[in-house]
């Protein structure tokens, strides 16, 4: 394995990459491209991908609307260029050039506002199948806090090779990756306690299991050391040789990465500076604009002085020299020897002391050379049609979530305590604060209150618990979902359904106490109506919560959620009874689920013909419990109507959450 892998270092894949990720439908396959037929010659359908690609991109622009007025903006301005396959490829350019901007729309991350053609070996792109074969492993290196390097791998495994191998054979591969990674022993390190180098490796290794031949990495080289630097570059490069397209986008390289890199792409203000072999760097510049660079001076930081006119102004020359990237004169020839030792490599003389190659040893060697004879998926994972686009079935999906959800929320024991603790804590102050009032006629106004607070505490507490919890998912989602790990569906069916045993508890755990402290009718029925309409709003305002939260950001969420919410209260029947209020305004009454909320308690506890209650006062103008609901207007409210209008709005706002959802995942990438 170890002589492969330093073939493949050496050189172009002599084999073709692994097939494990092919499409549904028979492609036009280009096994023959080590023998260097150019891409574009090439026949493939716009829907089908061959096992190697080469990605390419004519006179792409992006534009956005900013500012107050949403003027349009120009981000990218008519770029072209070739990412090909086996080639570790690299975008850089100073801060606010337009690589990462760049990296999202070749990544098929942005769409909106994007022109210009994207191709794969020649044909027009069709992103969606693109897509199924290449992951984006974004800066942040998004992973789940609170699931060990171990768990987050099986996660990956369950989810990105779907039923097509057994259990041991993934947990083989998934061992054979963390070893080659140097992970192994962080196998039961939770995510979150890693350091640097070590998630961007564990996102890496998730995103590997299911071998994809293009990979995308914003920045991976950002926050870590030299050494994790050289690692990672290492790492790159060696599955760029096992015959993969590696794109990554970079902002000022060391020396030595510089030389790592096979092909390098240099931006400016949204344009190309230079499209080409990093050795010819030198030399077109001096060509260009006459331009020399000092000795001693890495040509990286170079270019980028220049690219912001430490120089002067030579960046109109350099984007026209190169054609804004359509100029093929400096690129590297795609099938030379891979440049893994840089000699004289400069042409006016300058040169980088020789390195030793980046090349893969022990475990990492004997990965790559699994990965390029297809990994150890013998049987191909497609995605078929009753999986949609995903490997693994939507039943899988949604169990393997669950699961996933489950262990979450148990170890993130500070939040579950929280809200567990202040349920029954102010259940408890609640339930002291109005003891044994419950049957008592002069008490039926402190009585109302106590039901009032109840729908409003039960109301925030889930509101609030989701919109600061919820955001915070959403970039981990964003990745994996991007990354085709899951649906959406899946996703947040399994989101839903984790959370409401938690939810049931605290609840139940508070309607529990206020209602027998209080002295409410010791009836099963009446128990089970109040705690059930408890429990209905809490869900409700948990949806809402989601919904918040999955369109918002947690600063914006916590003021904006509750504002939201403020109608409702108002509106709730508790300050101004529906039928003491305007007609004009009764409408606004029943859109307030609160309203639905206070009147199904009240009815719970008041109503079906209750009997007559004791009073301790010389006179209790309420003794008959059906008198103080005709008051209130509630005598013509019907328990289970209300609890249906909760029912089906707590659906539509379910329903509601994910569209945002999905909209959010689609148009709004600033998670942050
Ligand atoms: N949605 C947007 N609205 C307004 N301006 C944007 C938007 N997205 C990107 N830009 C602008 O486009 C330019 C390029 O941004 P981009 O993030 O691609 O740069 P970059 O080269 O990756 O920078 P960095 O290295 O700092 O991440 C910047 O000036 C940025 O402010």
């Amino acid at each position: 394995m170890y002589d492969e892998s330093l073939q493949l270092m050496n050189g172009r894949p002599k084999r073709p990459p692994p097939l494990d990720v092919l499409p549904a439908r028979p492609t036009t396959l280009d096994l023959d491209r080590v023998d260097g037929a150019e891409a574009s010659t090439r026949s493939s359908s716009s829907s089908s991908l061959a096992r190697t690609i080469d990605l390419g991109f004519t006179e792409l622009s992006y534009s956005v609307k900013s500012g107050i007025k949403r003027e349009s903006k120009a981000i990218l301005k008519g770029v072209s260029g070739l990412f090909p396959a086996g080639e570790l490829s690299a975008i850089m350019g100073a801060s606010g050039a337009g690589k990462s901007s760049l990296m999202n729309v070749l990544a098929g991350y942005t769409t909106d506002g994007v022109t210009g053609s994207i191709t794969v070996n020649g044909a027009v792109r069709d992103t969606a199948v693109f897509r199924r074969h290449s992951c984006y492993i974004m800066q942040q290196d998004e992973l789940q806090p609170l699931l060990t390097v171990g768990e987050s791998m099986h996660v990956a495994a369950e989810l990105k090779l779907g039923q097509t191998l057994s259990r041991q054979m993934k947990q083989d591969w998934v061992n054979e990756i963390l070893d080659a990674l140097g992970l192994s022993d962080s196998k039961d390190t939770l995510a979150r306690d890693l350091s640097g180098g070590q998630r961007k490796r564990m996102a890496i290794a998730q995103e590997l299991v299911n071998n994809p031949p293009v990979m995308f990495f914003d920045e991976p080289t950002t926050g870590l050391d030299s050494s994790s630097s050289k690692q990672c570059m290492s790492l790159l490069k060696s599955l760029a040789r096992g015959g993969r397209t590696i794109v990554i986008s970079i902002h000022q390289p060391s020396a030595l990465i510089f030389e790592t890199l096979d092909q390098l792409y240099v931006m400016a203000e949204g344009r190309c500076l230079f499209r080409g072999d990093p050795r010819q760097l030198l030399p077109f510049l001096n060509h260009a604009a006459q331009l020399v660079c000092p000795q001693y001076h890495n040509p990286a930081d170079y270019i980028l002085e220049i690219s912001m006119g430490d120089f002067g102004a030579y960046n109109d020359k350099l984007v026209e020299a190169i054609q804004n990237g359509k100029c093929e004169k400096w690129k590297k020839e795609i099938y030379a020897p891979t440049p893994t030792i840089f000699k004289s490599n400069f042409s006016n003389g300058l040169t980088t002391p020789v390195r030793a190659p980046l090349l893969p040893t022990g475990p990492l060697a004997k990965m790559i050379g699994k990965l390029s004879n297809g990994g150890p998926m013998s049987v191909e994972h497609n995605a078929s049609p009753c999986t949609g686009s995903f490997s693994a079935s939507p039943w899988t999906q949604f169990y393997i979530l669950t699961r996933r959800n489950f262990y979450r929320l148990k170890r993130d024991k500070f939040l579950m305590n929280m809200r567990l603790s202040m349920h029954l804590l102010v259940g408890l102050m609640i339930g002291g604060l109005y003891y044994n009032i419950g049957n008592e006629a002069s008490n039926v106004l402190d009585n109302f209150g106590l039901i009032f607070y109840s729908v409003v505490f039960l109301m925030f507490t889930s509101l609030l618990s989701m919109i600061v919890t919820f955001p915070l998912e959403m970039p981990i989602v964003a990745r994996e979902h991007f990354n085709r790990w899951y649906s959406l569906k899946c996703y947040y069916l399994a989101v839903t359904l984790a959370d409401i045993p938690i939810q049931v508890t605290c609840s139940l755990g508070y309607s529990t106490l206020v209602y027998f402290l209080s002295a409410q009718p010791y009836e099963a029925m009446r128990f089970f109506m109040f705690s059930g309409m408890g429990l209905l709003v809490s869900f409700v305002a948990q949806s809402m919560g989601q919904m918040v939260g999955a369109g918002l950001s947690v600063e914006n969420g916590v003021f904006f959620g509750p504002l939201t919410n403020l109608p409702c209260t108002i509106f709730s029947g508790f300050f101004i009874h529906m039928k003491d209020a305007p007609k004009a305004m009764h409408w606004l009454f029943h859109t307030s689920y609160l309203k639905y909320g206070l009147e199904g308690m009240m009815l719970a506890v008041y109503g079906y013909e209750r009997k007559k209650m004791a009073c301790e006062a010389d006179y209790c103008h309420f003794r008959m419990p059906s008198k103080f609901l005709e008051a209130l207007g509630m005598d013509g409210g019907y328990y289970w109507l209300d609890a249906g209008v909760l029912l089906a709005l707590l659906v539509l706002m379910r329903l509601a959450t994910y569209f945002v959802l999905k909209w959010r995942l689609k148009h709004a990438r600033n998670f942050s």
